[in-house]
């Protein structure tokens, strides 16, 4: 396994950042090396944001920072297929995952293995802190609460697919789903906001070849932007923005962590009050 740790940044240090400091706090380039698992341990929230790319059987291990007897001792998983189908097995108990399906998986769960599969898959993972046990379950895209927002007019039409929030299943503190940009529409978030009482990670996915997304990020007034390419992840502190305009359309899954569960617990910034 490939791991890394990273620390939280205050704002006032953030805003003071030149363009490497940026990328380096809050970009991950690198989710899937091959036939392996990468972790990145963050402090917000010690949410972890992870990626397997197994070529071969590959077991989640416990690592270092954890000082954890197993991975799951003291934390819950949600974990989502961005690739082809596959497959991860539990416990001895297999559940196969086809595109933008989901597995969570609660705390105590011992033995997680990721496996490979003709068609590629790839599985992105969010883990936080759990207080309890909850059963693990699998949600297909048909039992996601699905909500459309925006439109073609202002370049933001997509669906947002909640995958793993507490109105399909019971978690301790996280929240996964995925939002889909419609053909034409490129805007993600927008109009953008903040939650103080979560910290949220952004993995950006399906954007074509040689495109991009702008993603935009800090105090509302006080905004800068990453470039993300096909496959990269942003944290986003819960004092930022987490928003994006891309060169073309694209997917990205959105996970959460921290004081509550309620999904539309955000405060809102109109376009006109960003800086
Ligand atoms: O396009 C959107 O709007 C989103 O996907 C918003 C995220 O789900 C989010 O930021 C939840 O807090
Ligand atoms: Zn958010």
């Amino acid at each position: 396994m490939k791991s890394e740790i990273r620390y939280a940044i205050h704002p006032d240090a953030a805003k003071t950042f030149q363009t490497q400091q940026l990328r380096d706090a809050f970009l991950i380039e690198e989710l899937f090396p091959e036939n392996n698992i990468y972790l990145c341990y963050t402090h917000y929230d010690r949410l972890i944001v992870g990626g397997a790319n197994p070529t071969t059987p590959l077991t989640l291990e416990t690592f270092d920072a954890l000082k954890a007897d197993f991975f799951l001792q003291r934390r819950e998983i949600g974990i989502i297929n961005v690739g082809g189908k596959g497959k991860v097995t539990v416990d001895g108990t297999d559940y196969a995952l086809e595109n933008k399906e989901a597995l969570y998986v609660g705390r105590g769960a011992k033995e997680i293995i990721f496996h490979p599969g003709a068609e590629k898959p790839l599985y992105y993972f969010n883990s936080a802190p759990a207080h309890t046990a909850y059963p693990t379950r699998k949600v297909s895209i048909g039992e996601a609460e699905t909500v459309v927002l925006g439109a073609l007019e202002t370049s933001n039409h997509r669906t947002i697919r909640k995958l793993l929030v507490n109105s399909v299943l019971p978690t301790c503190q996280l929240q996964m789903g995925l939002t889909e940009l419609n053909v034409g529409s490129v805007w993600n978030t927008m109009p953008a906001h903040v939650h103080d009482r979560r910290m949220e990670a952004y993995f950006y996915f399906d954007v074509p070849a040689n495109q991009v997304v702008s993603h935009f990020m800090g105090e509302p007034t006080e905004t800068r932007h990453l470039f993300v390419k096909n496959h990269q992840a942003v944290i986003s502190p819960p004092w930022s923005i987490h928003s994006g305009a891309g060169t073309s359309n694209y997917t990205f899954v959105w996970g959460m962590a921290g004081e509550n569960l309620d999904y539309s617990d955000m405060d809102a910034v109109a376009p006109t009050q960003m800086r």
